[in-house]
């Protein structure tokens, strides 16, 4: 059964509007080591959440966790209300797409290619319906192959359909790596350090084309480091340390709470209250 949350006002650290997702207790062990230990989050539609936190504490493999690429060693999670088997293609077959930290695009294809290997989880046609290509092969072929271009418009990329991937610029990459995660027509869609070795233009760029994936009803969890981004962005954030759920609030609670600031010690954060204060400090 689907969990209905109450419109606004919602308490804080709550996901507004239907929850999608539901991840229940997830720990994750790599023989000795804890990775991720006993997570639970929740992201409603509607809602952009960000999962932040120092390097090596766990983010993508809760991700891994999440999308079926690590079978959890204890939890659940859920979409819509039903447990996910934990096989990737039916994770995204329930509606759950991601994106790599690394880059991992199909070089040699081109970019309209791309998109349409993304899009082959929504795709009925069967392989005999390919081989003898008859006229519902067809038909699904290029309604396949005009919403592939409408992702590409949406991203920005449709002037390049052509183009072969390992041509496009970084950020251009990143943002195919998008278009093609939208293919499969997804509820949610985690992304994991969209930004990562972008520019700042190219950051802004990531952060308006985030915002326009959420206000098409797509609910969207994405890791980052830079928290300026993430602050822009998320309705709510969860702090992830050492494997452990820290905090969970808006950019505002986060922000300001002395255990995020004291695990971010060494790697301080532009806006973080410390600064502020130094910066008050300086300005007498
Ligand atoms: N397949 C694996 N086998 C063994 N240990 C792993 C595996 N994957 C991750 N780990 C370990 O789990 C811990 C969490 O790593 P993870 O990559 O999830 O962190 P992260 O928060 O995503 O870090 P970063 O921000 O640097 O990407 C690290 O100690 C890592 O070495």
């Amino acid at each position: 059964m689907t969990t209905t949350i109450p419109e606004q006002p919602s308490p804080q650290g709550a996901p507004k509007g239907t929850a999608l997702l539901e991840a229940k207790g997830v720990i994750m062990r790599f023989g000795g080591l804890t990775a991720v230990r006993d997570v639970s989050l929740t992201v409603g539609s509607g809602e952009i959440v960000g999962l932040i936190g120092p390097n090596g504490a766990g983010k993508t493999t809760f991700f891994n966790c999440l999308t079926g690429l690590y079978v959890p060693t204890e939890g659940t999670v859920s979409y819509r209300g039903t447990v996910l088997p934990p096989k990737p293609h039916l994770v995204t077959q329930a509606g759950i797409a991601r994106t790599f930290q690394n880059i991992r695009l199909f070089a040699n294809m081109t970019v309209l290619e791309n998109v349409l290997v993304g899009r082959h989880t929504r795709t009925r046609e069967g392989l005999l319906s390919a081989l003898i290509r008859g006229p519902g092969y067809h038909r699904a072929e290029a309604r396949s192959r005009e919403r592939a271009m409408e992702l590409l418009a949406f991203t920005g990329l449709a002037g390049k359909a052509e183009h072969l991937a390992r041509n496009l610029p970084y950020g251009e990459q990143r943002k195919l790596e998008i278009a093609r995660a939208l293919a499969s027509e997804p509820g949610l869609l985690l992304l994991d350090e969209p930004t990562a070795g972008m520019n700042p233009q190219e950051t802004r760029a990531t952060e308006e084309l985030v915002f326009a994936i959420r206000d098409q009803g797509i609910a969207v969890l994405v890791i980052e480091h830079d928290m300026r981004f993430i602050f822009n962005l998320c309705d709510r954030v969860a702090v992830l340390v050492q494997g452990e759920k820290l905090v969970e609030g808006t950019s505002d609670v986060v922000q300001s709470d002395e255990r995020v600031i004291a695990a971010y010690l060494g790697e301080p954060f532009e806006g973080a209250p410390a600064d502020e204060a130094e910066e008050r400090e300086n300005d007498r």
